[in-house]
C-alpha cells in the first residue's frame, strides 16, 4: 500500500523569545540576551513549509502551546487575575516568566515519539508525548501536546495514543529528536532506532559528566512496550557522552536518518563501529544501507553544532531523489558546505541540497528538522488525519495572514510584564484553532 511520511511542522508561537533556557544547548545560552521576532520566526517556519509542499510533499502544521503557562504560575504561589499573575511573578522573577512564555512546542520533534502501523503489532499508529522533563520550561509541554495530537490523529480505528512517561529524569524523554526509522520505503516495515543518552539504572553505562543527557534507556524502552512494537523493528543506541559534553543535547544534532540512509558524525554513537555494525545487522530492507559517515577531519563536532548540518531534514521526492534541508548557517560554514557539496556527488542516494533561512529558530538551538514530526502513514490512515491540519496553497496563505494581523516584531525582557501580550497570544491562539480545527485544546479554553 502506498505511503507518505508527512511532516508536521511547529508553528512557531507568537511569544518566541530567548531567554537562555537550556543548559546544554549552546545557542540557547549564547542568545540569552537578544530580542526576538516572533513574526519573522513563524513566517521562517511557514516558508519551510510551504517549500516542502511545493515539491509535492505531504506537509503538515502542528500548533503552537497557549503560552504563558498562567496555570504553573499560579501552582507556583502567584495569584490573583491572570495580569495579577503575571506582573507578580515577573517582579518576583522575570526569567520564570519567560519560561512560562516559551514557544518551545514549536520544536516538534520534542513533541513526542511516533510508531508508523507497518512496525506495531497491533497494527495501529502509536503516538507517546515526551515529557521533556529535563527542562523547567518544556515540561509544560506534554498535556496540551497529547490533547493536539489527538485532535490531529483523532480516530481510534488507525491511531493509538498513550500517556506521557512519569514526569521523572529516570524516564527523561525527549521524542522522536532521539528517535529514526529505516527502511527501503515508509509504508514497509522498518527500523526504529532509539538513541538514549544515558541509562538510569545501570550505572556501568557511560554518562556525560558536564551537560544533562536528557533521553534515558528505560525511557526508550517503555515507549518500544506501549508502542507494541515488532522486536525486530527496535534498536537501542547509546548516543557518544562526549558529543553530548559539547552541546549535543539530542541525538539528531549529530546523525539523521530517512529510508535507507543514515547520516552521521564519526562521532555521533557510543563504540560507533559497534553500533553502526548493529544498525546494519538489524537493518531489514533489500536495498543497500548507506550509512554516510562524516570524519571529524571533515567536520568537526564543533561544526556540526554551529552549523547544524545533523539537523538537516533528509526527504524522499517523489522522483525518488532524496534532498538535504539544510540551514543557512551551513551554507556559511566553509567546511561544512565544501563537505555538502562532496556528499551530494558521491554515490549515496543524497543528491540535492535546499538551504532555508531559519536563524529565529536556529538562534534557541533548533534546526529544520527539530522543527519537524515526521508520521508515516498509509493511505487510510493518510484520509482519517483531520484535513485542516494539512497543508495547501489557501491554508498557507491563511496562517500568514494570522501571524501578519497577530505577532509582534520585537520582543524583549521588559514585554513580559505587559499583560497585553496574554491577551493577544490568547487571541491568536483562539482564532487559530479555528483554522486548524482543533475544537479546545487549550487550558484557557478548557476551563472558561
Ligand atoms: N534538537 C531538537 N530536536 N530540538 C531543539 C530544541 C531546542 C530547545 N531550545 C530551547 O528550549 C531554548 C529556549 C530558550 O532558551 O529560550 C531545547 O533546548 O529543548
Amino acid at each position: 500500500m502506498k505511503s507518505v511520511e508527512v511532516n508536521f511542522d511547529g508553528l512557531v508561537g507568537p511569544t518566541h523569545n530567548y531567554a537562555g533556557l537550556s543548559y546544554g544547548n549552546v545557542a540557547s545560552l549564547n542568545n540569552a540576551a537578544s530580542y526576538s521576532n516572533p513574526k519573522e520566526a513563524v513566517l521562517q517556519g511557514l516558508a519551510k513549509m510551504k517549500a516542502m509542499h511545493d515539491l509535492g510533499l505531504t506537509q503538515g502544521v502542528f500548533a503552537p502551546h497557549a503560552r504563558p503557562d498562567i496555570n504553573v504560575l499560579r501552582r507556583l504561589g502567584f495569584t490573583g487575575t491572570a495580569e495579577q499573575v503575571i506582573s507578580k511573578a515577573f517582579k518576583a522573577d522575570p526569567v520564570l516568566v519567560r519560561a512560562c512564555y516559551s514557544a518551545s512546542s514549536m520544536w516538534t520533534a520534542n513533541a513526542g515519539t511516533v510508531s508508523p502501523s507497518a512496525d506495531t503489532l497491533d497494527g495501529k499508529v502509536h503516538f507517546t508525548a515526551a515529557n521533556l522533563n529535563n527542562k523547567f520550561h518544556r515540561s509544560l509541554e506534554p498535556q496540551t501536546t497529547t490533547r493536539l495530537l489527538k485532535a490531529m490523529f483523532n480516530n481510534d480505528d488507525y491511531f493509538s495514543h498513550h500517556t506521557h512517561l512519569p514526569d521523572q529524569g529516570f524516564f527523561g524523554d525527549e521524542g522522536a529528536a532521539n528517535h529514526t526509522r529505516l527502511g527501503d520505503e515508509h509504508g514497509e516495515q522498518g527500523l526504529e532506532l532509539f538513541v538514549y543518552g544515558a541509562s538510569a539504572f545501570n550505572s556501568a553505562l557511560p554518562k556525560p559528566s558536564k551537560f544533562p543527557a536528557r533521553q534515558t534507556l528505560e525511557a526508550s524502552q517503555a515507549i518500544c512496550r506501549l508502542h507494541q512494537l515488532k522486536p525486530s523493528s527496535q534498536l537501542m543506541i547509546q548516543q557518544n557522552p562526549d558529543v553530548i559534553d559539547q552541546g549535543v543535547f539530542h541525538n539528531d544534532v549529530i546523525a539523521v536518518g530517512n529510508a535507507n540512509v543514515l547520516l552521521c558524525h564519526q562521532q555521533a554513537f557510543l563504540n560507533q563501529s559497534h553500533a553502526l555494525q548493529q544498525i546494519k545487522n538489524a537493518y531489514m530492507g533489500n536495498k543497500t544501507l548507506h550509512i554516510i559517515e562524516v570524519p571529524t577531519a571533515k567536520v568537526s563536532v564543533q561544526d556540526a553544532v554551529t552549523s547544524y548540518l545533523f539537523n538537516s531534514q533528509l526527504v524522499s521526492l517523489k522522483n525518488g531523489k532524496m534532498l538535504l534541508v539544510a540551514p543557512h548557517e551551513c551554507k556559511n560554514n566553509q567546511a561544512v558546505n565544501s563537505y555538502i557539496e562532496e556528499m551530494i556527488m558521491a554515490d549515496n542516494p543524497v543528491d540535492q541540497v535546499q538551504f532555508f533561512d531559519l536563524k529565529q529558530s536556529m538562534q534557541n538551538g533548533g534546526g529544520p528538522a527539530c522543527l519537524r514530526l515526521r508520521v508515516a502513514l498509509n493511505q487510510p490512515e493518510l484520509a482519517a488525519v483531520n484535513p485542516a491540519v494539512i497543508l495547501n496553497d489557501s491554508k498557507y496563505q491563511q496562517l500568514c495572514d494570522w501571524a501578519n494581523k497577530h505577532y509582534r516584531d520585537k520582543l524583549s525582557n521588559d514585554d513580559f510584564a505587559d499583560p497585553n501580550l496574554l491577551i493577544e497570544s490568547y487571541n491568536a491562539l483562539d482564532e487559530l484553532t479555528q483554522h486548524l480545527e482543533l475544537g479546545a485544546v487549550y487550558p484557557f479554553q478548557l476551563e472558561g
